[in-house]
């Protein structure tokens, strides 16, 4: 068969888009992890399916799938992604609503950038030296100095594979902060297992446990990452994080046909 792709890519963290609203692509673990191998495939950090939604007020429902091929997850830079992609196939306009796997999304959608709206968040928990947060996805995060001379890919798998995370995995965030309510992140991800240029759900967990750890004072908070920046804004009530917003650019890089 010859598979019709998009390649989109938000802040460095690549995509394939599939317009799968007629329903004919079928997960296959093997299939997608050849397409998203860099050497043997079309090469991304993952692949999203962009269906027919499932709910009346929807516009669509995003499905993701690491590069390891196993379906996982919210992933908030390709959530900014598959909304330019509904924009671009003419699915919306300015706006859009959607259901991933952690519940309902609303986006918006400008030439300079695509704001989504992520879970709210009830819990921050506190480690040794670390913080964990759910934003859809897990993340470890670890606020530290010379951020640039991390090795990520060796320190990061160290942390997804111990004790504490073997069974389900992690994503693991290591942070510096640059300025007043900024800070630098960069992450491994669990099913790339590696190193991205970016992620929207890592992002967004950086933002909240910097508030909740005192770095930051402002429900503004702008995160670098090695492919770009991103902001995050949201509002505390009690211990309750609400109206969280990730916000950044994304953009369709190309488009293609693969025979599989
Ligand atoms: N790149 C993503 C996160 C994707 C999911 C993650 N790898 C996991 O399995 O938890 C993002 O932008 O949020």
């Amino acid at each position: 068969m010859q598979l019709h792709f998009y390649k989109y890519q938000g802040t460095g963290n690549d995509f394939i888009l599939i317009d799968n609203r007629k329903d004919f692509f079928k997960n296959d673990t093997k299939l997608i992890s050849r397409l998203c191998d860099r050497k043997f495939g079309i090469g991304a950090d993952g692949l999203i399916l962009l269906q027919k939604p499932e709910e009346e007020a929807d516009d669509f429902k995003m499905v993701y799938f690491n590069a390891d091929g196993k379906q996982s997850s919210m992933c908030g830079n390709g959530g900014r992604c598959i909304v330019h992609f509904a924009k671009f196939l003419g699915i919306i306009e300015k706006e859009a609503t959607f259901t991933a796997i952690d519940g309902k999304h609303l986006a918006t959608v400008n030439p300079e950038d695509v704001k989504l709206q992520m879970q709210d968040i009830d819990e921050v928990s506190t480690l040794k030296n670390a913080y964990f947060v759910d934003s859809g996805s897990p993340h470890h995060i670890v606020f530290t100095e010379n951020v640039q001379e991390i090795d990520v890919k060796a320190n990061g798998s160290e942390i997804r594979y111990n004790n504490l995370y073997k069974k389900t995995g992690v994503n693991v965030n290591f942070v510096e902060q640059t300025g007043e309510n900024k800070f630098y992140a960069r992450t491994y991800e669990r099913g790339v297992e590696d190193e991205t240029l970016s992620c929207g759900t890592g992002v967004t967990a950086v933002a909240i446990a910097a508030f909740e750890a005192g770095l930051a004072s402002k429900s503004t908070i702008s995160i670098d990452t090695l492919g770009g920046n991103l902001q995050v804004s949201f509002e505390k009530e009690d211990k309750h994080y609400k109206n969280i917003w990730l916000s950044g650019p994304a953009e369709q890089v190309f488009k293609g046909e693969i025979l599989c």
